[in-house]
């Protein structure tokens, strides 16, 4: 069995997977780089919560700082990622009949301090995200510097089934619709990429 298919058959038994071998190593680096001249470049803003006319900012919900990938106009590092997550898309279709049909992603960096609080992935009333992905960008991350992911049971939210370190080329895959997950308040810059596969055709 290779790794894919084995995160697709965590996913499918539990609802989430952790991989520290999906990505090749070479692009994981290439991704923090590219993340590290773009906030340098000034082209990160505050994440904010919600969606459309809903979407404000809290702070106290959601601390991180975000940089979208636009599919059609990216450096050849993000391209190449969003070509490998394409291939995840096919292979997250055949394995499960999702109807999966684009892929949306932003760079994301959480400030000392920074967390997010509890959540599931999927917006309120539609339905169109139906797995995230997250990628994590931090070489030699210790433990004793926070910002964990935490994983809960989606049958009993108050439990927790996993804590997830944001070290280099780890990825996360879990069910958009079901999975309670937060990032703990992190002590030193955290830089991840996170990403949700949809079932609508475009951006509105
Ligand atoms: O960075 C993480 O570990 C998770 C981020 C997250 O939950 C989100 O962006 O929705
Ligand atoms: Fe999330």
């Amino acid at each position: 069995m290779n790794f894919l298919d084995k995160s697709l058959d965590e996913l499918a038994q539990q609802g989430w997977s952790i991989a520290d071998n999906l990505l090749p190593s070479s692009l994981s680096l290439a991704l923090l780089q590219q993340a590290q001249q773009r906030w340098q470049n000034q082209c990160f803003h505050a994440a904010a919560i919600g969606r459309e006319k809903k979407q404000h900012l809290n702070k106290k919900i959601r601390g991180d700082s975000i940089c979208w990938l636009q599919p059609n106009d990216c450096d050849p590092t993000s391209q190449q990622f969003l070509a490998w997550a394409q291939d995840i898309q096919e292979a997250l279709n055949q394995a499960f009949f999702l109807g999966l049909r684009r892929f949306e992603c932003h760079f994301a960096r959480y400030a000392p301090g920074a967390g997010y609080a509890k959540h599931i992935d999927q917006h309120q009333h539609t339905g169109f995200r139906k797995i995230s992905m997250v990628l994590y960008l931090n070489p030699a991350w210790q433990a004793d510097l926070g910002g964990e992911l935490v994983i809960y049971d989606p049958e009993s939210s108050d439990e927790i089934i996993a804590n997830v370190i944001p070290e280099m080329g780890r990825l996360v895959l879990f069910r958009s619709d079901s999975v309670p997950h937060a990032v703990l308040p992190c002590h030193a810059v955290r830089w991840s990429l996170a990403g949700w596969f949809r079932n609508d055709s475009d951006i509105l």
